[in-house]
């Protein structure tokens, strides 16, 4: 071969696939290499939020900032600045960073990677350019682009999405806070799992197992709240939540539409035991529902708040429920009463008890569906006999 040639040949190479199977080689040896390149250069961080301007912040939860942000080769990406009371150290967060990176699913948001930067550490998530589920359904005008057909593609998206953390990832993920917040939609309206993981990342000390990470009013199952007891059952619980607020529309910790009931849940139980199931309906689906498909999606959230951990569903057979024709289910039993939980915190200096104990009964109390008898139970149970104050975000309450 001449020089010239050897060298237009040495040229083109990358570019030149002898099969369809090379391609997919190369193709999947690019995955792979993308994949594992998991820790994010602050640097890089820094220019693609515009140094965390204020104009690029999407909302700040309970475990820190949120900052939307550009690379350099023009994918979209939200960066989670960890709030400083995660004490892991980092070489433990890198390794949970990088473990979770690898939960991969079309219906849970993406970990594209980590950042540690002296104390900073950060999270960097695929970007889902949609609202998230509460906003859409609850907070905006946009609600009457939910139709039926969506969101049964809503509530079959999650599903699968939770299976998967619960059984197919390669650890087993317990979310612990799921709620219409924590979905986000995409473009196409596919459902995605958001805030996986941060039982991980903020782990709990010998004393106070299971408090620091607490779920949101208004979706907990009630033997998590009352003693700590945490297993994908109690994911299971919350995720019927968030089926029974999609069908009715109505958000569980402020539901007042019927006075004779305890909260949406016992409403809906109650109309399920009535023969009137289809007055549960959100009115705004009069026109898309498909009667039987949505009678049997409000049985199958009753099946998940039932009381009674052991008689839901696990996800696996959920998933397999939607898919079912009507007129097979089992019949649900009462359900549970969905509790407040608060969290441990560092106390802040000169903090007085009698500001804190106002939390337990203060506007976090979930609405009807607050149980005072969860809250002692809670207390008495978890370590919380010091006192509480609000968290900032005003969704958990947070014990100082
Ligand atoms: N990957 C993402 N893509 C697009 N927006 C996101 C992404 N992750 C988070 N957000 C947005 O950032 C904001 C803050 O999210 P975050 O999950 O931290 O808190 P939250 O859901 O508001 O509260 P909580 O911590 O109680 O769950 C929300 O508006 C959320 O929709």
């Amino acid at each position: 071969m001449s020089k010239s040639k050897e060298f237009f040949q040495n040229l083109i190479k990358p570019f030149k696939f002898n099969s369809g199977k090379d391609r997919q080689n190369g193709d999947d040896l690019q995955k792979i290499a993308q994949q594992e390149q998991k820790h994010f250069p602050f640097e890089i961080l820094v220019a693609a939020t515009n140094n965390f301007h204020h104009h690029q912040k999407l909302g700040e939860g309970g475990f820190g900032p949120v900052y939307k942000g550009k690379l350099d080769d023009g994918r979209e990406i939200a960066v989670k600045k960890l709030s400083h009371s995660s004490n892991q150290g980092k070489r433990e967060f890198e390794n949970e960073a990088r473990l979770l990176a690898r939960v991969q699913h079309r219906n849970v948001v993406n970990i594209l990677g980590y950042c540690v930067h002296g104390q900073e550490k950060l999270l960097v998530y695929e970007f889902v350019t949609n609202e998230s589920l509460d906003k859409l359904l609850f907070k905006s005008n946009r609600k009457s682009e939910l139709d039926w057909k969506r969101r049964h593609e809503i509530i079959s998206g999650v599903a699968r999405g939770l299976l998967y953390l619960h059984e197919d990832s390669h650890n087993r993920i317990i979310h612990r806070d799921i709620k219409a917040g924590n979905i986000l939609i995409d473009d196409k309206w596919i459902p995605k799992i958001a805030d996986f993981g941060m039982a991980r990342l903020f782990p709990e000390d010998q004393t106070h197992v299971n408090t620091r990470v607490a779920g949101t009013n208004g979706y907990m199952a009630p033997e998590y709240v009352m003693n700590g007891r945490l297993s994908a059952k109690a994911d299971v619980f919350s995720f019927g939540v968030v089926v029974l607020e999609l069908i009715s529309g109505q958000k569980n910790s402020s539901f007042n539409l019927d006075v004779n009931a305890q909260g949406l849940l016992d409403w809906a139980y109650k109309l399920y035991k009535k023969g009137k199931i289809l007055e549960f309906m959100d009115p705004a689906l009069a026109s898309s529902a498909v009667p039987e498909q949505v009678a049997a999606c409000i049985q199958i959230g009753l099946l998940c708040t039932q009381g009674d951990p052991q008689l839901r569903p696990d996800m696996r057979r959920v998933v397999i429920l939607l898919s079912k024709r009507p007129g097979s289910l089992e019949e649900p039993t009462r359900p549970g009463v969905p509790g407040t939980r608060y969290r441990r915190s560092r106390r802040p200096p000169g903090f007085s008890s009698s500001a804190g104990t106002s939390g337990l009964s203060d506007s976090h109390s979930s609405g009807s569906t607050f149980n005072t008898n969860t809250a002692s139970a809670s207390a008495s149970t978890s370590a919380l006999a010091s006192p509480l104050r609000s968290d900032p975000h005003g969704k958990r309450p947070v014990q100082s």
